[in-house]
């Protein structure tokens, strides 16, 4: 997934704040509100979890890539809900980017 794609299914779910939920999946999990988005982005990792254990044994990652989908498509609509846009998202991982995992941890350490 490019930023690009990001970037463009945040403006759709953006704009989805102001349909009815008749009219629109997205727009249907806001009205039910955020407790409700929280259970599908827990839902999702649950089988997204089911599918990777899966990939190890079958050697066939088609159900991984699907569930990693709609994981990162309901993850987005929490942001959304909270009016947190994708970009800061990649602008954390930006900042993190060629810093080791062991050395983050470590100068989190000494805080
Ligand atoms: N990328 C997606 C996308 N990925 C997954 N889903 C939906 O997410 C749901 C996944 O939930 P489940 O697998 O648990 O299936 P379910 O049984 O239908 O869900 P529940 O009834 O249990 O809540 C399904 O209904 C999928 O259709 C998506 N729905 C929409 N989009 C994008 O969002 C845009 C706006 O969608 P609408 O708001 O529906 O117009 C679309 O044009 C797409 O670009």
């Amino acid at each position: 997934m490019t930023t690009d794609t990001l970037e463009r299914i945040a403006q759709v779910l953006a704009q989805r704040k102001q349909a009815s939920a008749d009219s629109s999946y997205v727009a249907s999990l806001y009205h039910k509100g955020l407790n409700k988005i929280l259970e599908k982005v827990g839902e999702e990792a649950t089988e997204t979890i089911l599918a990777a254990k899966d990939a190890q044994t079958s050697g066939n990652t088609d159900d991984l890539i699907y569930e990693t989908a709609d994981l990162w498509f309901h993850s987005m609509i929490m942001l959304s809900a909270l009016d947190v846009h994708p970009q800061a998202v990649i602008d954390e991982l930006e900042r993190r980017f060629g810093v080791s995992g062991h050395v983050e941890k470590a100068s989190r350490k000494q805080d």
